[in-house]
């Protein structure tokens, strides 16, 4: 691990992953593993998932070639230095923020989008110049194999590496120094990347999850709100960071939200759900035995059925759910819904505020005052009013958790920023020392005087004219003193 590690270090060091030139070639190779490669794509995360080729197409591979896209179309603007404002001591100097690769990043991703998990942020890396180590998750095993037997194939393989394992090669992967770690995962792991990072100083950007609440207020179009909850919590089979974990409302509602969802469910999967090529299976044997054990002692609405040999677990939602009971309390990761009453929009406000910052938060209502009401008295990674999960593909969004859903962010420009350090730069000339004396010992009251008004004064606008007049009268006096 630690010869991998210097190998890409020595290929940073080289300088060639800094021309904009090759990051576009790399960029490009990954376009083209995408489009080439399709078919052993969509295989991998079909068979890791359950899931349809056409489903695997539209929630992973678009995401890849539109973020691909976005990054070549973008990349010379992304990478260009920005000029700064400046001050009256550095008026006649050049400031500028000047983006530079931060060098060996590493990125860990999750088991539930396995392709996007890992190339999303592996896009952002490469666009901003970066060497790169990706760790797939090891229960989305097809997806990794074909990640290892495919990445080498199209990008240079001394700056782009794949490794992959569970927790053991991981751990050893983490005692290496990196540059960025970008992981995605559960909070208890994140916890465990964050402490193996801070022994190097490594700066993270942790992507985790959460209970994402879904508040539906009284005046809103239930059969729009309800095909849209039902679309983002049962996609994936309710696999999805960002879906509406559990669903807040007056109790008045809850009896027509049921009916609702389930008549989407039926619209979206058909009669019988388990013949559907649209609804997925849970990962593994453990996860459908914790989800199993949320529905304990639930009351069912709808749904529940469960089948332990192919890990199906049916569209479900509980009414009149205890918000003491376990399935509030952990992250369900599935298709269950919980429908949770409350009296009003307080009380759903106070209920997410009592609880952890969550990485989304939805809230379906006609009134846009009372969307604005909510989002501006709670706070969560990120916001989908009148929809549900569609955030995460506006590229212009930095897509992140806050507090316990996680920190940093990335996609998009946020992916280079992410990646990138901004060095901030100054460049003046070697002229000028007669101003420059100023600042020079020994310091008198006088120096003073001037440095307060070169540095803090505000000027308003007959102010600012003075100031010019006096700035060109002082350019005049330099250039006569230095080059006459
Ligand atoms: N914020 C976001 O963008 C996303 C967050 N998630 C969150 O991820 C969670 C589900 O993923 P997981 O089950 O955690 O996925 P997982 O089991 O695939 O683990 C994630 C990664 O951590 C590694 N890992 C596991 N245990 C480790 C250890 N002890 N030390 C070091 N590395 C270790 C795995 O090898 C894997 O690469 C959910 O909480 C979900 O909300 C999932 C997808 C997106
Ligand atoms: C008319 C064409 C329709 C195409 C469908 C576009 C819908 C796109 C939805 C994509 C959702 C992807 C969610 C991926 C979330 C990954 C991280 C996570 O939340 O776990």
């Amino acid at each position: 691990m630690e010869r991998q590690v210097q190998r890409l270090r020595q290929a940073f060091r080289s300088g060639r992953s800094r021309p904009l030139r090759f990051r576009q070639q790399q960029l490009e190779a990954l376009r083209r593993m995408v489009q080439e490669r399709e078919e052993d794509i969509l295989a991998a995360i079909a068979a890791d998932l359950s899931k349809s080729k056409l489903n695997a197409y539209s929630h992973e591979v678009i995401t890849i070639l539109g973020e691909i896209d976005f990054m070549l179309a973008n990349l010379p603007e992304l990478a260009s230095a920005k000029p700064a404002k400046k001050n009256l001591l550095t008026m006649l100097d050049e400031a500028y923020l000047q983006p530079e690769p931060l060098g060996v990043v590493l990125i860990i991703g999750a088991w539930n989008y396995p392709f996007v998990l890992i190339m999303q942020p592996l896009v952002g890396a490469i666009a901003a110049g970066n060497a790169a180590i990706v760790k797939p998750s090891e229960l989305s095993e097809n997806t990794a194999k074909l990640l290892a037997k495919l990445l080498p194939q199209y990008l240079d393989q001394d700056l782009y590496a794949v490794v992959n394992g569970g927790v053991a090669e991981t751990t050893e992967l983490l005692k290496q120094r990196f540059d960025h770690i970008l992981y995605t995962g559960n909070t208890a792991v994140g916890k465990i990347v964050m402490e193996a990072a801070a022994k190097h100083l490594t700066p993270v950007t942790l992507e985790l999850g959460g209970k994402s609440p879904c508040y539906i207020d009284r005046d809103c179009d239930l059969d729009v709100a309800c095909r849209r909850i039902t679309w983002g919590k049962y996609m994936n089979c309710g696999q999805t960071c960002i879906a509406p974990d559990y669903v807040l409302c007056e109790a008045s509602l809850q009896d027509q939200i049921i009916q609702k969802i389930k008549e989407t469910v039926k619209e979206f999967y058909g009669e019988n759900i388990k013949e559907s090529p649209d609804y997925e299976r849970i990962v593994n044997l453990r996860h459908f035995k914790r989800l199993q054990g949320l529905l304990e002692g639930q009351k069912i609405a709808f749904g529940g059925e469960t089948d332990e040999v192919t890990r199906y677990i049916a569209p479900t939602v509980l009414t009149d759910v205890d918000p003491n009971s376990k399935v509030m309390q952990e992250e369900i990761f599935g298709p269950i819904l919980p429908i949770v009453s409350v009296k009003n929009v307080d009380e759903a406000i106070s209920f997410i505020n009592d609880r952890e910052k969550p990485l989304a938060l939805y809230v379906f209502s006609h009134n846009n005052k009372l969307i604005k009401r909510v989002i501006e008295e709670t706070s969560s990674g990120g916001v989908t009013g009148n929809d549900v999960i569609m955030h995460f593909t506006v590229n212009s969004l930095p897509f992140g958790g806050v507090g316990a859903s996680g920190m940093g962010a990335y996609h998009g420009k946020y992916s280079f920023d992410t990646f990138s350090h901004q060095r901030p730069c100054l460049l003046k000339g070697l002229k000028g020392e007669s101003v420059n004396k100023l600042r020079y010992p020994p310091n008198s009251q006088s120096k003073l005087g001037w440095a307060k008004f070169l540095l803090l004064k505000k000027f308003n606008r007959a102010g600012l004219l003075t100031l010019l007049v006096t700035c060109l009268a002082v350019v005049a006096a330099v250039f006569i003193k230095e080059y006459l």
